[in-house]
């Protein structure tokens, strides 16, 4: 694969000649100057200069007398630069400092070649603010990922991030009024270091939506927390209200606050970035603009500050529709928080697949484009070097080359292991937001055809069933290969739970495709592959229930969409093909779930059901749910079950008044069993056990909306 920038430079003119770069080299810059920055990474890149010398490097920023003959090629454009590298000289020459720094970023990356090209690099940003927000629920990150992530943003020219991690108790409730002890209080200062050393922008962001009061108090709370990150040398502020219900969620407060804490402190300070806010309504799907929350925003929040939006839902693709349905409202260009890679929904799938979907002619319409990413930082690197592609060049991005590059950049020595790994692990599963991603993408056409060969006319399609066996067999190559390798052990130990699913699924489809070959030919053979695929069914099951046991969507899912079920297909149709050759009964089921789930109330209607033994439970949701009068969910088993114990939270502490359940075994008579407070808090039992079950019914029985959380709602059969 022929070298390429990143991100992809809006110019770039190569003149198909290069030079070994000279060991001395005359320099000129104004270094205590506004190019400090970009001068400093020079100095690392390069030898020390000296003053006798043919060869010339200069780096400046427009304004310096170093640079000023080059002005006109500087680019009028906020973190632009020009970049040349001729037979006798180097010039940098940035149209601001961070453009100057991100000059020598890119010359870095054309030092990594065997010899250095002779190029004209004329570059800047499509997008101003462009980065991450750490800001998924589930184990923030740590401190070694986060000064990682640093680098890697300076690399990619990215130039924020927004610290906001749901979990931190000192970030969100109960604890945002409280500063941080003192050990996270240094690692952060060491993060802000970090963050300047990389010309990235740190945003420490504050969530106090849940139990925030509208009075001086908790605003002189906010202003103390803020000056004490001011003091640890934060220099950008945001504000999170998403995920609330109740008092915090009044626009007209919001607005009234965000304004004051803008007047009263980033505009006292004079060095502090914009401020950010997250509204409450931060999606169209959730947006009742009649209401008026959005308008009140935007008509009422002070101009400087930038509002963010995840687009027409919770987890969505970014286009022109979204962007024309919200600036007008907002009375600004939108700042996107764009939910993907997260996973804090889906968290039993990793999501290495490209970054795509997301419309290439919108570049004047954001304000920013911020990722917010999994909690695997390492493997959130896929996605995020895409996301710098894009938000730098929006029309040159190729979401499938940028991919591969990624993939490269994460792992240079293992990249087609890695590829395979990733092809196969990129949709998310059945979930509650109903996003999904394409998965298996180049496989895809042998495995259908495979499949329907066989299915509809028993044959077996021979050059499908090579191309998927040969894939099998890399699948299993690369998962040993990636667990064992030295390259990024950080990395390498995110994903090695899916590693380890991953190669037995590729040893699955292996004793598939023997048990299709030998169904009708060979008796013997065909019982030892479907003992062997039985075993490795099991195996699967094992991995998927021990490993990322966490509440919400436990275990480890691999190749989910189109691989594994294509197996579990042809599994079911050898098997039946076997036991009608030999009149044998062998079990023909691979995957067995006996119960489904479905609702009227929208944002329950997708949640997937787990099962693990004997307990079944339907996955959680994170955000707040609005549950409509009447609104019902149902449970329902494959046949009469009995249960042992039933468990619902809320997250509302009177569920039962608004909340009826009810059991039923034959689909006809419902009887409404009552809610036990478990723990004294939101969480309740009702009393089955030994009860025939075939159905469960929640109901909102309060003739009006109720807004509530789908913290869990699980049972267990005797
Ligand atoms: C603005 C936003 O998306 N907030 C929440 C809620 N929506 C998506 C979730 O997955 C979370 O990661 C996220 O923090």
């Amino acid at each position: 694969q022929e070298f390429h920038l990143q991100p992809t430079p809006q110019v770039y003119e190569t003149l198909q000649d290069s030079i070994v770069l000279p060991d001395a080299y005359r320099f000129s810059a104004d270094v205590e100057g506004a190019a400090s920055d970009a001068v400093r990474l020079l100095g690392t890149l390069l030898p020390d200069h000296q003053e006798k010398a043919d060869f010339r490097i200069t780096v400046g920023v427009k304004g310096d007398k170093a640079v000023r003959k080059y002005t006109r090629l500087i680019p009028s454009k906020a973190e632009g630069y020009y970049l040349k590298v001729g037979k006798n000289e180097i010039v940098i020459a940035g149209a601001d400092a961070r453009g100057a720094y991100y000059g020598v970023q890119t010359l870095a990356q054309l030092l990594t070649l065997p010899k250095l090209p002779l190029v004209e690099v004329t570059d800047y940003p499509d997008i101003p603010y462009r980065g991450v927000v750490e800001g998924f629920y589930g184990t923030p990150w740590s401190h070694e990922a986060r000064l990682c992530q640093l680098e890697f943003y300076g690399r990619n020219k990215m130039n924020v991030y927004l610290y906001g991690p749901k979990d931190d108790p000192y970030h969100s409730t109960p604890n945002w009024r409280k500063p941080y002890p003192e050990r996270e209080a240094a690692q952060l200062k060491e993060l802000v270091d970090k963050a300047k050393e990389n010309n990235v922008i740190f945003y420490w962001a504050i969530h106090p939506g849940q139990d925030i009061k509208w009075n001086d108090e908790d605003r002189q709370n906010l202003l103390n927390k803020f000056e004490k990150m001011y003091q640890l040398g934060v220099r950008g502020f945001a504000v999170f209200f998403d995920d609330i219900s109740g008092e915090g969620t009044k626009a007209d407060k919001q607005a009234d606050l965000l304004n004051y804490l803008d007047d009263h402190f980033v505009k006292v300070k004079g060095d502090v970035e914009p401020l950010i806010m997250c509204p409450t309504e931060y999606n169209k799907a959730w947006s009742n603009v009649k209401g008026g929350y959005l308008t009140t925003l935007g008509e009422k929040l002070n101009k400087g500050i930038q509002i963010m939006w995840t687009g027409n839902s919770v987890i969505a693709t970014i286009d022109r529709e979204t962007m024309d349905f919200i600036n007008p409202l907002l009375k600004r260009k939108a700042y996107i928080w764009w939910n993907f890679p997260v996973s804090d929904y889906v968290r039993d799938h990793l999501l290495m697949g490209p970054v795509y979907g997301n419309a290439l002619d919108i570049k004047d319409e954001m304000e920013g484009f911020v990722s917010n990413p999994m909690e695997h930082a390492e493997a959130s690197k896929i996605a995020l070097y895409s996301v710098a592609d894009y938000a730098w060049n929006l029309s040159d991005y190729d979401s499938d080359l940028s991919w591969k590059r990624a993939i490269k950049d994460l792992m240079p020595q293992h990249a087609a292991y890695l590829e395979t790994f990733a092809a196969h692990n990129s949709d998310l599963g059945a979930n509650g937001h109903r996003f999904r991603r394409e998965e298996s993408v180049a496989l895809q056409p042998a495995l259908e055809a495979l499949l329907s060969t066989y299915e509809k006319q028993h044959i077996i399609d021979e050059d499908a069933w090579r191309q998927v066996n040969e894939e099998c067999c890399k699948i299993v190559t690369a998962s040993d290969i990636l667990s064992v390798s030295q390259e990024n052990q950080p990395f390498i130990a995110e994903i090695t739970p899916w590693l380890m699913q991953f190669k037995l699924v590729g040893q699955y489809g292996e004793a598939v495709l023997q048990m299709m070959r030998w169904a009708v030919t060979d008796k013997t053979g065909f019982e030892t592959a479907y003992e062997h695929a039985k075993s490795l069914q099991l195996l699967m099951y094992k991995v998927d229930t021990s490993y990322n046991q966490n509440p919400y969507q436990p275990g480890i899912k691999s190749g989910s969409k189109v691989l594994l079920p294509t197996f579990y297909a042809l599994f079911e149709a050898s098997v039946g093909l076997y036991n009608q050759a030999y009149q044998a009964a062998l079990d023909t089921r691979a995957v067995y779930m006996p119960y489904t789930w479905n609702s009227d109330v929208p944002q329950l209607a997708a949640l997937p059901v787990l099962r693990k033994g004997k307990m079944g439970n339907v996955s959680p949701s994170n955000e707040v749910i609005r549950w409509q009068a009447g609104g019902e969910a149902l449970l329902m088993m494959d046949q009469m079950r009995t249960l042992k114990s039933l468990t619902v939270d809320l997250g509302i502490a009177d569920a039962p008044k608004f909340i009826r359940l009810e059991i039923t075994a034959d689909g006809q008579r419902w009887e409404a069993i009552p809610l036990q407070p478990v723990n004294g808090k939101t969480r309740f039992k009702a009393e089955v056990e030994g009860r025939n079950v075939q159905k469960i019914r929640l109901t909102n029985i309060t003739g009006q909306e109720q807004k509530v959380y789908f913290k869990q709602f699980g049972f267990e059969e005797k």
